[in-house]
């Protein structure tokens, strides 16, 4: 026996809770089925969490930098730094309450809605059914005119060999998730990854006061960036005091001495790289090596779902899945993994089925942020793919230091670059970069530009109030090459 619902949504995440609220406001008799708990990733293991942490960790820097700004917290005004204390336990806690915060209020909007929210893990059992082993034991089948996949991902541990996890005292491995629970310091935290889990947690916890080592595989710091960006980053962490071994990989991850988890070198980490090998000392490991689709627990053949070999479900440009009759949001799909992306996809996704709308993801242009300090703002094209897409055409390249900012340097926090990219004949922008400060606000206001086909010429002739950071856009266009 079961149950017939119009719509049953796997996931309530960014996208599929949106989605579900959608559907039932529509008077769809609408499932939403969540495994864990409401919210996803962002709220509970992602965005939320991490940037609640990232704000202790700005103000923990700052403090530390009083001096500089005639600030003491001690009776010492002659020192060159403060000197500060970190309650991690306090630091936990604040992100505790505001994730409790972010998930109770999403799931009483999912029950105001309508929405029949169901604790269960989910699965297929055939094209139309979907089967549910629920949190409290009972299972059951329930079918619908539509199905959608919004499952996410979670980390990846990298594959090292002769890695035995169980060997180790717990807390001591560490991913995005269970680092964030942590009620210590580490003393020598190892960042497996330097792409932008690594280095938020990187820079987060050195300056809450561990000793810091990224492990890059790659001979950059966030791959996809353009060189010349990736190394301003580079020059940022190292000068904020983050070891960096680029062209590095770990090979072997043991116990050291007893494996005693308060010890502080609980564990070595052997990493190969330039044609050496170096061993490590940690407290703890981070593995921040990228992240997999959750999907090999929905028996996605059962209903004819096709996913591609790393295991996303393939979708066409309106978020179709090779079973007409389901379709996949978010994370699971592949591609850019945002909770903006998410979101538009629920977007499209509500126009398209319930108001006859006929978008597609083509073209759609992604902005994000990585939550360093500063900022890592980006939109449109980098310089390298730019290059790649549009051979024949003269492209012109603006790279201004923030240290020409007038507010970054009243501020004392002229870090970083900003970078356009523009067609030369059109005069449009097709790219932008911002590492400085509020990096992305200043990517948004050009995104803006971008979004209306403002060309940059009205940008540089614009008035912008003084002393913004907005008015940067003045200037740095005199950097046009
Ligand atoms: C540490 C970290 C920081 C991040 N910071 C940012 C940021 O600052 N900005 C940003 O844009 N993005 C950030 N992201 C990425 C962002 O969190 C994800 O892109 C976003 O959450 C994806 O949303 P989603 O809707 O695809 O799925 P998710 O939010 O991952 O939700 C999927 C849900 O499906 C549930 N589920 C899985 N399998 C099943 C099943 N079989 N049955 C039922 N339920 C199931 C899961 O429990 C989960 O609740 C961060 C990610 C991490 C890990
Ligand atoms: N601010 C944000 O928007 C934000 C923050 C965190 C995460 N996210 C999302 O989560 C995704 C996953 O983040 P991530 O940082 O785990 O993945 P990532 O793919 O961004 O970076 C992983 C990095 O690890 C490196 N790497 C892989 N295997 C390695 C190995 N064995 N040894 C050393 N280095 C290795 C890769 O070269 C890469 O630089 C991101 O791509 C992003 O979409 C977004």
């Amino acid at each position: 026996m079961s149950t017939h619902y119009d719509a049953i949504i796997i996931g309530s995440g960014q996208g599929g809770t949106p989605l579900s609220m959608a559907f039932a406001n529509a008077q769809h008799k609408t499932a939403l089925i969540e495994s864990s708990h409401v919210g996803g990733c962002c709220v509970n293991e992602g965005c939320t969490p991490t940037k609640t942490m990232v704000a202790s960790g700005r103000v923990g820097y700052l403090a530390r930098r009083g001096p500089q700004y005639g600030i003491f917290t001690g009776d010492e005004t002659d020192s060159t730094e403060n000197d500060i204390k970190v309650r991690m336990k306090v630091v936990r806690q604040r992100k505790r309450d505001i994730v409790d915060q972010f998930r109770s209020g999403s799931e009483s909007r999912i029950r105001e809605a309508g929405v029949n929210l169901i604790f269960g893990t989910a699965c297929f059992k055939d094209e139309r059914t979907v089967h549910v082993r629920t949190m409290d034991g009972p299972e059951m089948n329930l079918t619908a005119d539509r199905v959608f996949i919004c499952s996410g991902e979670r980390p990846a541990i990298p594959k090292i060999d002769g890695l035995d996890v169980a060997a180790f005292p717990p807390s001591i491995l560490l991913d995005s998730t269970t680092i964030q629970e942590l009620g210590v310091v580490p003393s020598h935290l190892v960042v497996i990854g330097g792409g932008y889990i690594g280095l938020e947690f990187g820079q987060l916890f050195r300056r809450l006061g561990a000793a810091v080592t990224v492990v890059q595989r790659g001979a950059q710091l966030l791959p996809r960036e353009d060189t010349d960006v990736a190394e301003a980053m580079l020059g940022v962490l190292k000068e904020d005091g983050v070891r960096v071994l680029l062209n590095a990989t770990p090979t072997s991850i043991r116990p050291a001495g007893d494996g005693d988890s308060t010890a502080a070198s609980a564990v070595l980490v052997t990493v190969s790289g330039q044609g050496s090998l170096s061993e490590l000392q940690a407290s703890h490991v981070l593995f921040a090596a990228g992240r997999v689709p959750n999907t090999e627990m929905l028996n996605l053949g059962a209903a004819s779902i096709e996913t591609t070999a790393r295991g996303h479900i393939i979708t066409d440009a309106q978020l179709r899945t090779t079973n007409r009759h389901v379709w996949a949001l978010g994370d699971v799909k592949g591609g850019p993994a945002f909770t903006h992306v998410s979101y538009d996809d629920f977007r499209l996704l509500r126009t398209n089925l319930l108001e006859q709308g006929n978008l597609t993801v083509a073209e759609r242009l992604v902005p994000y942020v990585v939550y360093t300090d500063p900022q890592l703002g980006h939109v449109g094209l980098h310089e390298h793919e730019a290059r790649k897409q549009y051979p024949s055409r003269r492209l012109q390249v603006a790279s201004m230091p923030m240290s020409y900012v007038a507010r970054a340097l009243e501020t004392a926090e002229a870090r970083g670059l900003m970078k356009a990219i523009v067609d030369s004949e059109s005069q449009r922008i097709l790219g932008f970069t911002c590492l400085g400060i509020e990096g992305g606000e200043i990517m948004s206001v050009v995104e803006m530009a971008m979004i209306g086909g403002v060309k940059w010429t009205a940008l540089r002739d614009a008035i912008w109030a003084h002393p913004s950071l907005a008015e940067s856009l003045n200037n740095v266009w005199n950097f046009l090459k």
